[in-house]
């Protein structure tokens, strides 16, 4: 049969490169990462079998075989196995999104083990102790396997066997052994027993050597916490979610009665690049009773916790349950709703008991629990009450609790104004009433804050309120006098009727040292929110806002006065538009004819001079 010789693919070959010349000092993950393979297409054989009886599986095992003369180590597993271009596909790309630009921090970074582990190596890995890499494979059904081979440089053989075994042997040409560069020698049965034992303990399949068998079979979820090492649950978790570093939390919880069920869940420590993208791998591992079914079940929660990962293992479902049904199955509905609510309770509790976790929790995946604020159906308070919000208060983010807590007396409401950057915020107009009073305002930039401010009223009780919209209600000794009412009358309905982007023209209390300040009406349109809106291509009528003026203000003043005296000079409807656009840029807001606002400015400058 011929051999074909291909090339890696760009990315395959630098994250080769990196393999080859190994970034880690730990080498002994190599075999882990072979066993979580094998485990994975072993599982996936046994579920083949337990669908159709034509295919059932008996004896499925993982072997290691060592060759101290031959200086080989091959690991042998009887699993699902891989067609020619499953092993193209798979073996020869990597094809996760993010990889390019993950590579290119990573050999700019130091924090590469963690960094790394958001893709996972695998199978690459093997390339840290071998120079040499034969791989063969059959697929279940098929009859004819392939043939794998690499030096780890650029290129790899593939061709037709006729006699494979099915499943996948992948055996290894060591390098010589070398202690100080932590290679050790993969063919002491003694290192291959400490390895097994430490990484890949729970692996549900036998692992053997020889006659001895080197694992457990444990399943981790199953044991009561006390007997189970933080070393093994992180093993575990490695194995489950591809990610190198720790995770922050562990949650374990049983449910007993008419539906039982075991859940091992992980909160990680950092967020993945793709957490915000529709199709990346969310979920949970589905198991029913010990028995792997479903990889990334996104049913098992719901789509703001997605991030957690972990197993839940059902004792009543069907073998053969498929996606389709899992999305309707009344269970995995109740199931969804205890791993939620668990969860959130789990956070709570880390809240109190490590706060340093907590934040960590929070800064990576904040924006994603607040998309759980979108869903009417969900437990507002309880996300609320895990969340922490940027303040005025101080550097730190608050939780609403707190914020409760350090209201002033007269403060009744929760104060809040969103935008693109806290600086930003900081710095508008809006602030300067709430400043004036010592009133907290919290900074609100999550993209995600702007939407779901729209349908949340209340958190404890205490209403929200935006400081950007409707009418300012600080109950303030200046409010405007009937008087000044009355003699601002005439210059408002002018403004009004001048400016063609407002939809009223009003004096207000909201301003200390600024003139004027844009707000929206109680029940109308944000602009971010027209802006998201636009961004998704839904058509929108122009959204006009309220200005705002300021009476203390000596341009306000000065422009009644100006307008009562010459209410026809153009000059004066010039000022408005200064005004205006002035209100605009100072919330950081886009001028619709920036060049035009320019002209008027360096025009009125000029005659300053
Ligand atoms: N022993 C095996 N039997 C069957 N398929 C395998 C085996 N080893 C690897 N594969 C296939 O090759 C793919 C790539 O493996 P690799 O280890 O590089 O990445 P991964 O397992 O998908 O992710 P990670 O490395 O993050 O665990 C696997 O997803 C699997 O489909």
């Amino acid at each position: 049969m011929s051999t074909e010789t291909l090339e890696f693919q760009a990315e395959a070959r630098q994250l080769l490169e990196l393999m080859v010349h190994s970034i880690y000092s730990n080498k002994d993950i190599f075999l882990r990462e072979l066993i979580s393979n094998a485990s994975d297409a072993l599982d996936k054989r046994r579920l083949a079998g337990l669908q159709d009886e034509s295919l059932k599986a008996d004896d499925l095992r993982i072997e290691i075989e060592a060759d101290p003369e031959e200086r080989t180590l091959t690991v042998r597993d009887n699993g699902i196995g891989m067609s020619r271009d499953e092993v193209v596909g798979l073996i020869g790309t990597i094809a996760r999104s993010g990889t390019a630009e993950t590579l290119r921090r990573l050999k700019e970074n130091k924090e590469s083990a963690e960094l790394i582990g958001q893709f996972g190596v695998g199978f690459y890995s093997v390339f840290m102790v071998a120079d040499k890499v034969t791989l063969l494979t059959r697929k279940t059904g098929e009859t004819t396997g392939v043939r794998w081979e690499s030096d780890g440089d650029g290129t790899y053989t593939v061709e037709t066997v006729e006699d494979a075994p099915e499943g996948t042997s992948i055996r290894l040409h060591l390098r010589p052994a070398d202690q100080e560069d932590g290679l050790y020698d993969y063919t002491d049965a003694a290192k291959i027993r400490e390895i097994v034992k430490r990484y890949s303990d729970f692996i549900s399949f036998p692992v053997t050597m020889g006659d001895s068998t080197l694992n457990s079979m444990k399943a981790l979820w199953a044991r009561p916490r006390s007997e189970v090492s933080d070393e093994e649950y992180h093993e575990f978790y490695r194995h489950v979610s591809h990610d190198w570093s720790e995770p922050l939390d562990i949650i374990q919880m049983r449910a007993e009665g008419t539906f039982e069920y075991e859940a091992l869940l992980f909160l990680p420590a950092r967020a993945p690049h793709d957490l915000y993208q529709r199709d990346a791998r969310h979920g949970l591992q589905l198991y029913v009773k010990r028995v792997f079914i479903l990889d990334d079940s996104r049913e098992l929660l719901p789509d703001h916790l997605r991030f957690v990962k972990g197993v839940v293992d059902a004792a009543d479902l069907s073998l053969n349950i498929s996606r389709e049904i899992l999305q309707q199955d009344r269970h995995i509905q109740l199931i969804r709703r205890r791993l939620a609510k668990k969860i959130l309770a789990s956070i709570k509790e880390l809240m109190g008991k490590d706060a340093d976790k907590y934040r960590t929790f929070w800064r990576e995946f904040g924006p994603a629990v607040k998309e759980g604020l979108l869903d009417p159906s969900e437990d507002h308070k309880a996300i609320l009450d895990i969340a922490s919000f940027a303040s005025t208060a101080g550097e730190e983010p608050t939780t609403l609790a707190d914020y409760i807590e350090r209201m002033p007396e007269g403060q009744d409401k929760i104060y809040f104004m969103t935008g693109d950057t806290r600086a930003q915020i900081e710095n508008s107009p809006h602030m300067e009433a709430f400043k004036a009073k010592g009133y907290e305002v919290l900074l609100l930039t999550d993209r995600v804050d702007e939407i779901w401010v729209e349908g949340v009223r209340e958190h404890a009780g205490t209403e929200f309120r935006s400081i950007a919209r409707g009418e300012v209600d600080l109950s303030s000794d200046e409010e405007a006098s009937p008087e000044q009412a009355e003699a601002y009358a005439p210059v408002l309905t002018w403004l009004n009727e001048t400016l063609d982007d407002v939809k009223d023209v009003r004096l207000t209390t909201r301003l200390t040292s600024s003139p004027a300040c844009l707000v929206s009406d109680d029940d109308g349109l944000t602009p971010a929110l027209e802006k998201m809106y636009k961004a998704m291509g839904q058509e929108l009528p122009p959204v006009k806002r309220i200005l705002e003026l300021n009476p203390g203000h000596p341009l306000v003043g000065a422009l009644r006065t100006a307008h009562e005296k010459r209410a026809d000079d153009p000059e004066l409807k010039e000022t408005a538009e200064l005004l205006y656009g002035t209100a605009l840029l100072a919330e950081g807001g886009d001028l619709a004819d920036p060049a035009r606002f320019a002209a008027l400015l360096a025009d009125r400058l000029g005659k300053t001079l």
